[in-house]
């Protein structure tokens, strides 16, 4: 007879359904694989009729914390609920409790990691988040694991599926951005408020938590500029690909001889590299290091089971530490307090798009250090401008949308 261990899920929605999908279908591969028997017991829900037919098919529905708070033998706790703050209350609370924690939420660990990493380590408990980052895409074991010994010069990303996915779906297939969006909330890859996702918020979250792991400085959301993909036009395709490039919304962070640079916008991608090649709801993480050079994630980054994918991989791995009773915490979001500035100097080219022909003339002839090439009515292409004239132009009102080059 297998050890049994008991698992409770906050939350039966996209995610949460996918985990119990998984731990049901798959339980006994993975009892076999793995010499444990898995029993969700308790799963937490905000509106139990929402739930009727799931209860009737006798999915252990509450929509009270306290019966799995309250149970000591419930040893893991799953948090897929979303919303930062009722969150980051439950994972204490579970983790004052003697409970580990999986959790899949970016919000929660982007504004309290440290927090929650500090009451996992005062409680001897583990808090594992391999799906808050590009959801089926095991790029948190890579960085905590695979690269811990390189120095990480780059983590560049798509890290939104929603928006890859608006952005694929609008330049691939015509449809505009609201049927796009529409299409997205559909399939279960938007957060239940979509805003964070098409205004760069979501994937500045997820940015944090991988400069947190690939170069250990700390950063807060209004530390580096964020922008989405509202401001966006069908048009701006056909610009970017006329001088070679495709638009995507990316979060990067950037080790530099000048300084650190942390950005979330629209970029310029080169048509030949491999983030360009990344559509729909997929991910891809490019991440350079001195020691591995250039290597790049990619797979799902959003949906029910991928993501369930990653929640139970944390799950197994932290029921292999209660098999060998391994009491150190696995804690790779621990702090440390390098500083960091924003890199001011850097020379880029960019895509800038106006309002009308004559704001184009007007700014091209002002003194601009690189050269500057027209494309219709609306746009032009500057090469070897600096960040610093990029972000005068931006102050511009008559400059509606700039696309930096990666
Ligand atoms: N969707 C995706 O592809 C991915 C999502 N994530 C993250 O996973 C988490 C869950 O996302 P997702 O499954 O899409 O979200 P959903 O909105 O689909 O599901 C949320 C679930 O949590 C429950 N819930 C929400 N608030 C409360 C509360 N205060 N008390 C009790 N139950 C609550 C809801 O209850 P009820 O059903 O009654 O409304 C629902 O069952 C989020 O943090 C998200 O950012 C991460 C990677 C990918
Ligand atoms: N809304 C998110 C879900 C996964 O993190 C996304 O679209 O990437």
């Amino acid at each position: 007879m297998e050890p049994t261990i008991k698992v409770a899920l906050l939350g039966f929605g996209t995610v949460g359904s996918g985990v119990y999908q998984m731990l049901t279908e798959n339980k006994s591969k993975i009892t076999q694989k793995k010499q444990v028997d898995f029993e969700i017991c308790k799963i937490l829900v905000g509106n139990r009729t929402k739930h009727q037919a799931a209860i009737e098919k006798g999915v252990p529905i509450t929509t009270d914390f306290s019966e799995i708070l309250n149970d000591p033998t419930i040893q893991i706790v799953v948090e897929v609920m979303g919303s930062a703050e009722t969150a980051r209350e439950y994972i204490i609370h579970s983790l004052e409790a003697g409970k580990h924690v999986v959790t899949a939420n970016k919000d929660a660990l982007a504004l309290y990691g440290d927090e929650l990493t500090r009451v996992a380590k005062e409680n001897n408990k583990n808090l594992f988040f391999e799906a808050s980052v590009a959801g089926g895409i095991p790029i948190i074991r890579a960085l905590t694991d695979s690269f811990i010994a390189d120095s990480i010069q780059e983590v560049s990303g798509i890290i939104n599926g929603t928006t890859n996915f608006i952005i694929s779906r609008m330049s691939e297939e015509g449809e505009s951005y609201e049927q796009a969006l529409a299409l997205a909330q559909e399939k279960g890859f938007a957060e239940a408020d979509p805003t964070g996702d098409v205004e760069g918020l979501d994937a500045a979250r997820k940015l944090i938590i991988l400069v947190k792991l690939a170069f250990g400085y700390r950063m807060k959301l209004d530390d580096f500029p964020v922008s989405g993909i509202t401001q966006l036009k069908q048009h701006d395709f056909d610009a970017a690909k006329h001088y070679g490039f495709t638009l995507k919304l990316i979060g990067s962070a950037k080790q530099l001889e000048e300084g650190f640079t942390a950005r979330v916008g629209m970029y310029l991608v080169p048509l030949a590299h491999p983030l360009a090649m990344v559509k729909n709801e997929y991910n891809g993480v490019f991440v350079k290091g001195e020691a591995i050079g250039e290597t790049m994630f990619y797979g799902p980054g959003a949906g029910s089971l991928p993501t369930a994918n990653s929640v139970v991989a944390d799950i197994l791995a932290i029921s292999d530490r209660i098999k060998w009773q391994q009491t150190e915490s696995f804690l790779p979001l621990v702090s440390n307090d390098y500083s960091w500035h924003q890199a001011g100097t850097l020379v880029t080219d960019a895509l800038v798009r106006v309002g009308d022909q004559e704001a184009v003339a007007s700014l091209v002839s002002q003194k601009l250090n690189g050269e500057v090439s027209k494309y219709g009515a609306d746009y032009m292409y500057l090469s070897n401008i600096t960040e610093q004239q990029l972000e005068e132009l931006e102050a511009n009102e008559r400059v509606e949308a700039i696309y930096r080059k990666l």
